[in-house]
């Protein structure tokens, strides 16, 4: 998995120029965040589990075959999420590892239904979060909100969970400004969650599925069609398809691209084939993200760094990519005003050194 991140290394001085940027995150998974540090604690706390807790070991469980293999090793993690406390110190800790990487903004995508039929108290899950959320915004200044993914292999009892859970006023976190779909593809058709979006829209919020990580452009086509998606999750098989291309670039659906992860997972053989380019000249928004970051030897900087390699971008390239992000997230507008001035304050001072 390291092999990755050394590989992908930009130049260094765009190297420092990433690490200082103020950036959003839109495509990072709340159980696929826990750091070899934050795996520790939890496993220490539960030690009957079958996840290493030495980060040596952990670089070798986090190495997958497929993205079968993936899932049955997130599924592993998952498992170590078992208290009200756990969910607060895995997403208290998430939002400390961002922060350092200059994240100011954060969509975290959770699987509540994870946590639930695991016996989680549905209330205190929800507690647990939000006051995570509040206790990072001040004392880190970095700003969470969420997004309630469904499970789609779990099948249509996880949606109408995930639904309900998203929906009901008594329930619902301050926080969730959004509604997912992840999880393997093959064999998970999106057009049967349809009814479970359309809740979650009319609910108010906004819909983020994934689609074409590991099918084809089709996939992609009924996120739209059918789950009405204002930002797809990967995206990545768009680029077989020209008129779908067309299509986002006209309606300004961004696709949330997670190199890295896409290697990892075998979704795309090299980061040398991967399709980020051919998004960028088709005049699709790309935001960078880092999906699961440590279960693939990532973070959101280095992501940055491929990024800049692949597209061939200096500090203005990459100031564009970050503001991207800000501007299709669900940050209200005078939010995105400010990490968009930062981002330019930050940039313009560094080219005049
Ligand atoms: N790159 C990714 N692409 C897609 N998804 C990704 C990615 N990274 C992380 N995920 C997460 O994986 C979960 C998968 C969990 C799942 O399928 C499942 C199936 C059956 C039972 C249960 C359970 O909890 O009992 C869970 C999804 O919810 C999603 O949030
Ligand atoms: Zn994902």
């Amino acid at each position: 998995m390291t092999q990755h991140l050394v590989d992908s290394r930009a130049p260094r001085d765009l190297t420092a120029f990433i690490a200082e940027l103020p950036k959003a995150e839109l495509h990072v998974h709340h159980v696929g965040s826990a750091s070899p540090r934050i795996v520790s604690e939890l496993a220490a706390r539960h030690p009957d589990s079958e996840v290493p807790t030495d980060p040596a070991a952990l670089v070798d469980y986090f190495t997958f075959t497929d993205f079968a293999h993936f899932v049955e090793v997130y599924l592993s993690v998952v498992d170590l999420i078992r208290t009200p406390e756990d969910v607060r110190l895995l997403t208290y800790e998430v939002a400390r590892d961002l922060a350092r990487q200059q994240v100011r903004y954060a969509e975290l995508t959770i699987t509540p239904f994870s946590s639930t039929r695991r016996g989680i108290d549905e209330r205190a899950f929800m507690d647990a979060i939000e006051d995570a959320r509040k206790a990072a915004e001040a004392e880190f200044g970095t700003v969470l909100r969420w997004c309630f993914d469904i499970p789609g292999e779990a099948g249509l009892e996880a949606a109408e969970e995930t639904a309900r859970l998203a929906t009901d006023e008594r329930l619902r976190p301050e926080g969730l400004v959004s509604f997912g779909l992840g999880g393997p593809e093959v064999g998970v058709p999106r057009p049967q969650f349809k009814p479970y979006f359309d809740r979650a829209i009319a609910a108010g919020l906004h819909s983020v599925p994934h689609a074409g990580e590991t099918t084809g452009p089709e996939t992609v086509w009924d996120a739209l069609t059918h789950l009405r998606a204002e930002r797809i999750g990967h995206g990545t098989s768009s680029a077989q398809d020209p008129k779908l291309l067309a299509h986002l670039a006209e309606h300004r659906i961004a696709l949330e691209v997670c190199p890295t992860s896409n290697i990892a997972t075998r979704a795309v053989r090299t980061l040398d084939e991967h399709p980020i380019k051919e998004f960028v000249e088709a005049g699709v928004v790309v935001t960078i993200n880092s999906d699961d970051p440590p279960m693939f030897g990532t973070d959101l900087d280095n992501e940055y760094a491929v990024a800049a390699r692949l597209l061939g971008l200096d500090e203005r390239g990459l100031a564009e990519l970050a503001k991207n992000a800000v501007e299709v997230s669900f940050l209200d507008a005078a939010g995105k005003a400010r990490i968009k001035d930062e981002i330019d304050t930050y940039t313009a001072g560094w080219l005049d050194r």
